[in-house]
C-alpha cells in the first residue's frame, strides 16, 4: 500500500500586505507573532514564513532588531522551519529587504522572481475606514512597483547564498518562472527549488483554475522534477487554490499575511484555524502533512 503522499504547510503569520485596522486578529507585536507562529506550527504548519511591524502602529518593520525579539521565542517553543522574508514591504529599498535575513541566517528566506505593478488598493472598497493616515496613504498608493530587477534578484542570491539559507521563489506569473529558469541555467540556484506560485495578487497572474494549471504546467516544462511546487492564493482564493493545488500534487501556503479570511466574510481569529483549513483539504484528500524535519529533507535544507 503506498504511503500517503506528504504536503508541507507553509504558514505565513502577519505580512506586510494588511494593515492592523483590518483585522484585530493581524498580529503585530513581537509577541503576538510569536504566538501566532507557534500556534501555525501546532497546528501542522512545516515552515513559518514572517515578516516584522512596528508594535506601536504595526508598521511593516524590516530592521534585523524588529526580528529578533520572536525569533528567539520561536525556536525554543518549536522545531518548525523558519522563512524569513526578503520582501518586506514593496515600497522598500532591495537593501533594506535582506538585511533581516543576511543578519538572522534562516534555513529559509523569500525572494520575489520579478518586478511588477502591485495593488493594494482594491481592498480599499472592503476596508474603507482604515483609522491611520499610513494605512490609508499605504493601501491606496496606485503607483507602487515591487522591484525585482534580474540585478536586486542576483545581489539578494549571493548576499544570502554563502550562509546556506535556502530560498522560497515567489513567482506572480509565467515570465517570473523564466527569470528563474534564468539563475538556474547560470548555476545561482540550485534544486530541488521551491517555488512558490501566487494567485490572485493584483499585478500577477489570477486565480482561476486555468491560471493555476497554466503556472503548473509552465513549471513543469522549465523544471521538470528539479521543484517542490507550493502555492498560495490572496484573499478569498487561499482555501480554493490550496484545495485545487493539493488536488494536482502540490504544497500550501495559507496565514494572515495574504488573507484575513477563515469563510466568505468570516475573519480569521487565529493563523491557526487557517492551518486547520489546510489540514482538513489534505487529509481529506488521504494525503498526509509534512512535519519540519520531512520539509528540510524534501526542501534540502541546511538544518
Ligand atoms: C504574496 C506574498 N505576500 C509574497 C511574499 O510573501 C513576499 C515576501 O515576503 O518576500
Ligand atoms: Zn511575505
Amino acid at each position: 500500500m503506498a504511503k500517503p503522499r506528504k504536503v508541507i504547510v507553509t504558514c505565513a503569520v502577519t505580512g506586510a500586505i494588511h494593515t492592523p485596522s483590518m483585522s484585530e486578529h493581524l498580529p503585530v507585536t513581537p509577541s503576538e507573532i510569536a504566538e501566532a507562529a507557534i500556534g501555525a506550527a501546532k497546528a501542522g504548519a512545516a515552515i513559518v514564513h514572517l515578516h516584522a511591524r512596528d508594535p506601536q502602529d504595526g508598521r511593516p518593520d524590516q530592521t534585523p532588531e524588529a526580528f529578533t525579539p520572536f525569533l528567539g521565542v520561536i525556536k525554543q517553543a518549536s522545531d518548525c522551519v523558519v522563512n524569513i522574508t526578503t520582501g518586506g514591504a514593496p515600497t522598500m529599498s532591495v537593501q533594506e529587504r535582506v538585511r533581516p535575513a543576511e543578519t538572522h541566517r534562516p534555513e529559509v528566506a523569500s525572494l520575489n522572481m520579478g518586478s511588477m505593478n502591485f495593488g493594494l488598493f482594491p481592498m480599499l472598497k472592503r476596508f474603507p475606514d482604515l483609522s491611520h493616515q499610513w494605512e490609508r496613504d499605504y493601501v491606496g498608493n496606485k503607483d507602487i512597483i515591487f522591484n525585482n530587477s534580474y540585478g536586486q534578484i542576483e545581489y539578494i542570491l549571493t548576499t544570502l547564498g554563502a550562509s546556506g539559507t535556502r530560498f522560497e521563489f515567489e513567482c506572480y506569473d509565467t515570465s517570473h518562472l523564466y527569470n528563474l529558469r534564468y539563475f538556474l541555467d547560470e548555476g545561482l540556484v540550485k534544486p530541488p527549488l521551491f517555488i512558490q506560485t501566487v494567485f490572485g495578487l493584483m499585478g500577477g497572474i489570477g486565480a482561476h483554475p486555468e491560471d493555476v494549471q497554466h503556472m503548473k504546467r509552465t513549471a513543469d516544462r522549465l523544471f521538470g522534477d528539479q521543484y517542490r511546487w507550493s502555492v498560495l492564493g490572496a484573499g478569498k482564493n487561499q482555501l480554493p487554490i490550496a484545495a485545487m493545488a493539493a488536488a494536482m500534487g502540490g504544497n500550501i501556503r495559507v496565514g494572515l499575511e495574504d488573507s484575513l479570511w477563515l469563510g466568505p466574510g468570516v475573519l480569521a481569529k487565529t493563523n491557526a484555524e487557517q492551518v486547520g483549513k489546510a489540514r482538513q483539504i489534505v487529509e481529506g484528500l488521504g494525503l498526509d502533512l509534512a512535519s519540519p524535519d520531512e520539509a528540510r529533507e524534501m526542501l534540502a535544507l541546511k538544518g
